[in-house]
């Protein structure tokens, strides 16, 4: 932090560029067994975790990457009810607070998130992040690797979100091919799943990897994406996978009503979840 500024610099992940963000007030700064943890609290977009210097989540934009990650996986299931929901990573709650929307339909969720200070920290400083849903009855937690977590249940889960942070760092195994692998068979039939899938604009290279990956275990594979100003670039995607060959991910089969979306949601819809899909021509050259 210089001059009263957070930059979120990275040679590697995004050369000769940097968001910044003007801290008000530091919350916390500490070191877990596996990352920089620092909360800060800033001038005009709430409170802001960041982990390893780059930026996980802040209070005023996380809507957009929470709901649209969870709700394109959620919303695109053909199964209404009994829902048993994984999310890997995540530890700020907010994939948690999405799932939960869904009331009754939810039938179990679990989280898995490696880095228990994140975890409180998310807890103590951005609560309205988990909105309490670390309390609520459905809901378990395990800290631990969500790579070996995985390992331990076959065909279990309906939908599975890895709400990962950057392939640089501890997520680094939750891009390789393996990880997919284990996806796949913890799935049940007409399984789904999302994974954090980076930006069009600085990642291509990784996000056709990804694809091509996907592509090798899902019959159905689609990057959709969403614009959120705190991320680099402004906008982030997800790999949106389906172990059923017969499911649309495009197309929500969940309706909400207009007045639900307003209730419910800040960001997603049911014309942004088909939008989310529609592809730049210098992306859809890459990875149609
Ligand atoms: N450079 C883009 C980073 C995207 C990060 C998404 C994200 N934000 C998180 C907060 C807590 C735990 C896992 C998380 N994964």
């Amino acid at each position: 932090i210089k001059d009263g500024w957070f930059h979120e610099i990275s040679d590697t992940m995004w050369p000769g560029q940097a968001m910044a963000l003007r801290v008000e007030k530091i919350l916390f700064a500490g070191k877990s067994k596996y990352q920089d943890v620092l909360v800060f609290k800033s001038t005009d977009y709430g409170n802001v975790l960041v982990l390893d210097n780059v930026i996980q989540v802040t209070e005023r934009d996380e809507h957009a990457y929470q709901e649209m990650i969870t709700h394109l996986a959620i919303a695109s299931h053909p199964k209404k009810q009994g829902l048993n929901v994984l999310v890997v990573g995540g530890g700020d709650g907010g994939v948690l607070r999405e799932v939960l929307k869904y009331g009754d339909a939810i039938e179990q969720a679990t989280l898995c998130d490696i880095d228990e200070m994140v975890i409180d920290v998310s807890k103590k400083y951005l609560p309205g992040l988990s909105n309490g849903a670390y309390d609520h009855p459905k809901v378990k937690t395990y800290i631990g690797d969500g790579f070996e977590f995985l390992k331990t249940y076959e065909n279990t889960f309906d939908v599975i979100i890895t709400d990962s942070s950057d392939p640089e760092g501890p997520a680094e195994s939750l891009f390789q091919e393996h990880y997919f692998k284990l996806l796949n068979n913890s799935l049940k039939e007409d399984g789904i799943i999302t994974t954090q899938a980076e930006n069009i604009w600085l990642h291509m290279p990784i996000i056709k990897k990804l694809k091509e990956t996907c592509s090798k275990i899902f019959p159905v594979v689609q990057y959709g994406y969403t614009t959120i100003p705190t991320y680099p670039s402004g906008q982030i995607g997800f790999m949106v996978c389906s172990k059923g060959k017969t499911v649309d991910v495009t197309k929500p089969t969940k309706k909400f009503t207009k007045e639900e979306e307003k209730k419910l949601f800040k960001y997603y819809n049911s014309e942004i979840h088909e939008a989310a899909f529609v592809l730049p021509t210098f992306a859809a050259v890459e990875l149609n």
